[in-house]
């Protein structure tokens, strides 16, 4: 939308997933799962028509989500050519066995040849958006993030509108760490409301469990600080809109705080998730993926068994099936503000 109203050419290349999607879009105009028109000059193509789609265009977006990101850099291995700049959204880490975390824009350019890869520029958006809201034009409050400030001032250019603004910030490392974290606690989000559930009536009307989401939040806010000086952010990119921002839009609501929802009123991580049948859930790859990495990581003494208490425990609970247990004295450190 933004890149619409400042008056771009803009062609949307489904995947083999998003037959129907493109289908809709060709016939009707209609994107049909947010049920809006897609804005004017903007054509739909089927994967199989990529090439046309891409011929002679300058600027490249990946919306594919973190499942698809090795797809995607494939499929763009075919499709870039020198001199093109790559923006991309999804939101996650890669993790090896050995707990290194790498931000997905890297796995993505890693899947293109070196040789051309030398010759492209990768940058990722961030921060707390809507897909809907931007599409109707709320004001949206973003980060471009890239290794080179030219390049994703150039991005800001072509996407700030007067309802979507945009920051740019070089901590590229730091903003995509936030990004994929936050899903992952946008998930314990869900569990103030689960367990309100499981008390039933018991809960009474007058009181909601705004105080445990709040404590939650807060150690969230302490451990994306953490992930900083472990990955190699900068300290401060967590507040505003990369972390605390984004942290706070995600744990507002969708798939993933529903099925948070579902396990904080008593139900295994699997029990939950076969109720959600065909359900991506971004956050609790993420949580299997970064939650992962942190047992590893304490072993080759990277960080202390005392960091990372929220993020462990939801691992607990995603990637071991346990109970939510919410160790709320291992919060904090020692004043409150999470110093040891
Ligand atoms: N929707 C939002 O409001 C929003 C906001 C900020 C960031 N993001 C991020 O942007 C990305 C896209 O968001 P979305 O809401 O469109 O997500 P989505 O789950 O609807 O999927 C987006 C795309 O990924 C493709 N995809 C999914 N699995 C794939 C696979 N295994 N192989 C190949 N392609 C696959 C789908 O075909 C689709 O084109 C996500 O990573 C999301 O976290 C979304």
């Amino acid at each position: 939308t933004p890149l619409s109203d400042n008056g771009h050419q803009v062609r949307l290349v489904g995947t083999h997933l998003d037959r129907d999607i493109i289908d809709s879009i060709k016939q009707t105009g209609i994107h049909p799962n947010l049920g809006l028109r897609v804005p004017e000059g903007t054509t739909a193509y089927q994967l199989e028509e990529a090439e046309e789609a891409f011929a002679d265009a300058e600027l490249v977006m990946s919306g594919v989500n973190s499942f698809g990101v090795r797809w995607a850099g494939d499929r763009l291995a075919e499709l870039l050519r020198p001199g093109m700049h790559v923006i991309s959204l999804a939101k996650g880490m890669e993790s090896d066995d050995e707990g290194n975390l790498t931000i997905l824009p890297r796995v993505l350019a890693g899947q293109i040849p070196a040789e051309l890869r030398e010759q492209l520029t990768f940058s990722a958006i961030a921060g707390p958006s809507i897909a809907g809201e931007v599409a109707v034009r709320r004001h949206t409050s973003v980060v471009f993030t890239g290794e080179d400030s030219s390049v994703i001032e150039m991005w800001r250019g072509l996407f700030a509108t007067s309802a979507y603004h945009v920051w740019t910030n070089t901590d590229f490392v730091g903003v995509e760490v936030c990004a994929a974290t936050k899903n992952c606690y946008a998930f314990g989000a869900g569990f103030m409301s689960g367990v309100l559930d499981a008390m039933g009536e018991a809960a009474g009307d007058r009181y909601v469990n705004y105080n445990y989401g709040a404590a939650l939040f807060g150690q969230a806010s302490i451990e994306m600080i953490d992930f900083m000086r472990l990955l190699g952010g900068e300290p401060t990119t967590p507040i505003g809109l990369p972390g605390i921002g984004d942290c706070f839009v995600t744990s507002m609501g969708g798939r993933n705080v529903k099925c948070g929802r579902l396990v904080g009123s008593g139900l295994t991580f699997s029990e939950a998730r076969d109720q959600m049948p065909g359900v991506t859930l971004e956050g609790a790859a993420a949580i299997k993926v970064i939650g992962g990495a942190l047992g590893p990581l304490t072993e080759r003494g990277l960080i202390t068994p005392a960091q990372f208490p929220l993020l462990r425990h939801l691992y607990e609970v995603v990637g071991l099936d346990q109970g939510v247990d919410v160790p709320w004295d291992s919060f904090f450190g020692s004043n409150g503000s999470g110093v040891l």
